[in-house]
């Protein structure tokens, strides 16, 4: 239940680097549950498949509608079939499922050379798959036998891409990995319309056993979590280069490819030691997702977003090995432990990549570059991107020296970092730097007044548009978060950009504030899964910039400013605010449960993962609601839940709530806010995208959305509005909102790909004989909508 569900319907290689194997590896590599229908079994190895046994049809048959009855598939992919009467057995039980997307590698030959498809079953394979294929992916050799074409070049590979289509094949990827195209491999994408050209370096390695097989079940599974087909090729592209550029010596022969690369290894780790650990997800590449994050009330929903961050630095106390300039490493290292890291400063190359490996989290910050601060930041960049531990680059200055330029080109080309943090100024100079490097133009000068931004002839400060669009191409362009650093933090993924109103004019007045947020990104990256990331970045930039406005209200001066920053640096981290989780929260009602039922329910509920209660009763007189509402506020602190109130401001104050949930007739979020106070969460009930841009003005925290379906719940709820109106809010707004209305398990997962956060529901869960059960099942129905949505952070509301 949960998962995004990848098939692949292929032959057995006993070596583990193709076949099934490779596919399962590569499924559970990028965050899908692999199931599998073995077509044949080869004894195989590095060297060559020494004998194969096929199965029977009507077995291959048997496997396959085991697997799509019971458990089902979001994506399949096929690769060894070898037979036509095995061919026809797989396309007769496809044919039950048109629905299904279908990657077909139409495998032929091994890396070996030896044969694993009877050549008289080609024509099975043009006739009866690839009319079905979703995807086919054949390589130079395979496109030349299905096409019957001489393959020479591009253009070769061009038309059989035109002939695989016009077979019936909706998408054709032709693979030029063959050809002689020197340093460069160029594969062709053709939808029936538009080739695309899809460019990579060619990686010298004689370890690219299984390389077929691995690439169409990365595609498969991208397009099992939801990616568009061009997404997912080009997601699975970035994968197979690290896997073969990651490959290491196996078997006496062709090896295979690393189906580890880009997991964090760390936390693989982790799974082995008795503190437990998580699941790896590779980092996934971002779909294009123009509209800026903002959340531009108050720092709650920050501290919330950061919750699980802080959480996870304070139990883990991550290490990160800094290697900083002179000026500020002692404050590096003090805003490292402020937030609960352990920091490491060290930059005598000789101990750079044993610490570095070591280490969760790298800082390389360049502001005063020697030969010794050269050499150690490349090894460690090195020892760190080998391990896959998150670098996070400071580029202090760059724009002032060739020498700094240099290191940082270096740094960039040899390692990948995570993240780069630069001033406005070293941002632009980086963007001016790259673009020079492409064109072979000189760069225009973008000059800097020591290490602070001062730009050229006193130009105007660019716009924050236009800031954001600097973050968003260096990150597309160099494959990692870009943060600049300002009045207004802008961080961007290339895809999502962020944006972060807080902090204090006072902090440009201290040396080091960059450097020290430097050490806090780290340590947020160091705990963060690879698809949190951005989320993480931009956390720790957001908790170091409420830090930074609090200790600035706080100080007469720039002297003390700093002590006292790393004061709210710990207080805020120490006790993270309660994380706002709104995938299942529930409503109370005791016409449902009786009175006496409510809080055995609630923490039934609570048990089975809800982190939102919210007590609802319209017709309790007032002593009762207050006893309930004691009683509901003790459960739902054991289990770390937030609790809200409907409706009564003076219930919720009276028992301490943690806030409050208010609707168009009740009392308005402005006045609410006033009464509570900046810290009380008040949610707000909104019908329409112009409902919820006002209720974001006014102050909301969290938006409740519907009514989505018909409801039995509440009387006077209007006419459902269907998932079209949680798709318009969410394009309205940032703030998290939760679907109501109707919502179960069957009709939550659409309500979240729609772009909700979560549901709220009352008979779902309190109507419901076992509460805890009930919410187990919807909170996999919310994240079964979540997985789908994609795991990068994409929000929905927009189909595309
Ligand atoms: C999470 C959530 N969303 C919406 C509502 C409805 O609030 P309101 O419109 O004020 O209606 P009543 O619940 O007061 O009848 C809610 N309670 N919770
Ligand atoms: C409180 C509320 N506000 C809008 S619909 C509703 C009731 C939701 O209850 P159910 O989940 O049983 O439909
Ligand atoms: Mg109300």
């Amino acid at each position: 239940m949960g998962y995004p569900r990848a098939l692949t319907i292929a032959g057995s290689d006993s070596g583990g680097g193709a076949g099934i194997q490779a596919d399962i590896k590569t499924f559970q590599m990028l965050g899908t549950y692999g199931t599998s229908v073995v077509t044949a079994l080869t004894a195989q190895d590095t060297t060559g498949v020494h004998e194969v046994v096929e199965l029977s049809p009507a077995f291959v048959m048997r496997q396959l509608e085991a697997v799509l009855s019971d458990i089902g598939a979001d994506a399949a992919k096929t690769g060894m079939l070898a037979s036509s009467a095995i061919i026809e057995a797989v396309a007769r039980t496809l044919e039950t499922r048109p629905e299904l997307p279908l990657v077909v590698d139409p495998v032929m030959v091994a890396k070996s050379g030896d044969s694993l498809l009877d050549p008289g079953a080609v024509e099975a394979l043009r006739t009866r798959l690839l009319p079905r294929a979703t995807v086919v992916t054949p390589n130079v050799p395979e496109a030349q036998v299905l096409t019957g074409l001489a393959v020479r070049d591009v253009a070769g590979m061009q038309e059989a891409a035109r002939q695989l289509v016009a077979m019936g094949a909706r998408w054709a990827l032709v693979k030029g990995g063959h050809l002689d195209t020197g340093d460069e491999v160029v594969d062709v994408l053709f939808d029936g319309r538009h080739f695309e050209l899809l460019r990579h370096p060619r990686i010298r390695t004689v370890h690219t056993h299984g390389t077929g097989c691995t690439l169409s079940a990365a595609i498969t599974a991208f397009i099992a979590r939801g990616f568009h087909v061009d997404q997912a090729v080009r997601r699975a592209q970035r994968y197979m280069q690290s896997a073969l550029e990651q490959a290491r010596e196996l078997g006496h022969g062709r090896g295979p490819t690393n189906h580890w690369a880009g997991a964090d290894l760390e936390a693989i780790r982790r799974l082995g030691s008795t503190s437990g650990g998580v699941v790896p997800v590779p980092e996934p590449a971002p779909t294009p997702q123009p509209p800026p994050e903002t959340w531009p009330i108050g720092a709650r929903p920050w501290l919330w977003r950061a919750a699980p961050f802080v959480q996870r630095i304070r139990a883990e106390r991550p290490t990160i090995h800094a290697i900083t300039n002179l000026v500020t490493i002692q404050r590096v290292a003090s805003a490292a432990l402020a937030v609960g890291a352990a920091p490491i400063m060290a930059d005598a190359p000789q101990e750079a990549e044993t610490l570095a490996a070591a280490s969760r989290g790298l800082v390389l910050n360049i502001g005063t570059p020697d030969d010794l601060h050269l050499e150690a930041m490349l090894r460690a960049a090195q020892a760190a991107s080998r391990a896959g531990i998150p670098i996070v680059l400071d580029p202090v200055g760059v724009g002032a020296t060739t020498l700094r330029q240099q290191l940082v080109l270096r740094l960039i080309t040899t390692a990948r970092p995570s993240a780069i943090k630069a001033n406005l100024a070293e941002g632009m100079a980086l963007w001016e730097l790259l673009r020079a490097r492409e064109t072979g133009q000189p760069a225009v000068e973008v000059r800097q007044a020591g290490v602070e931004p001062a730009l050229l002839g006193g130009a105007p400060r660019p716009s924050l548009e236009q800031i954001r669009d600097v973050a968003a191409c260096l990150a597309r362009r160099l494959e990692c978060l870009v943060a600049i650093t300002g009045p207004v933090d802008v961080v961007s993924d290339g895809a999502r950009t962020l944006e972060v109103h807080h902090g204090h004019p006072l902090m440009g007045d201290i040396t080091g504030s960059g450097c020290m947020v430097t050490a806090v990104v780290a340590a947020f990256l160091a705990v963060a899964r690879p698809y949190e990331r951005l989320d993480a970045a931009a956390a720790a930039l957001a908790v170091f910039a409420i830090a930074g406005q609090r200790a600035a209200g706080a100080v007469a001066g720039p002297g003390t400013l700093p002590a006292v920053l790393l004061d709210e640096l710990d207080a805020l981290t120490r006790q993270p605010a309660r994380a706002f989780d709104p995938r299942l929260y529930v409503i109370t009602d005791s016409r449902r449960t009786g009175v006496a039922g409510v809080v055995p329910a609630v923490e039934a509920a609570l048990r089975g993962g809800s982190r939102v209660v919210q007590l609802r009763e319209k017709t309790l007189p007032t002593p009762a609601l207050l006893e309930l509402g004691h009683a509901l506020r003790d459960v739902t602190r054991q289990y770390g839940a937030v609790f809200l109130v409907n409706d009564r401001i003076d219930v919720a104050k009276a028992v301490q709530a943690d806030g409050v949930h208010l609707g168009t007739g009740d009392m308005p979020v402005e006045r609410a806010r006033a009464i509570l106070g900046p810290e009380s969460i008040i949610g707000a009930s909104v019908e329409s995208a112009a409902e919820a841009a006002a209720a974001a003005r006014a102050g909301a925290d969290y938006l409740g959305v519907g009514p989505v379906y018909a409801t039995m719940s509440k009387e006077d709820a209007g006419a459902a509005r269907g998932i079209e109106l949680v798709r318009q809010v969410r394009k309205a707004t940032h703030l998290p909102i939760v679907a109501i209305s109707g919502i179960d398990e069957s009709n939550a997962p659409p309500a979240i790909e729609a772009g909700a956060d979560g549901v709220a529901v009352i008979a779902a869960v309190m109507g419901a004989p076992d509460p805890e059960a009930a919410a187990r099942r919807l909170l996999a129905a919310v994240e079964r909508g979540l997985a789908r949505r994609g795991l990068d952070g994409h929000r929905g509301g927009d189909a595309s």
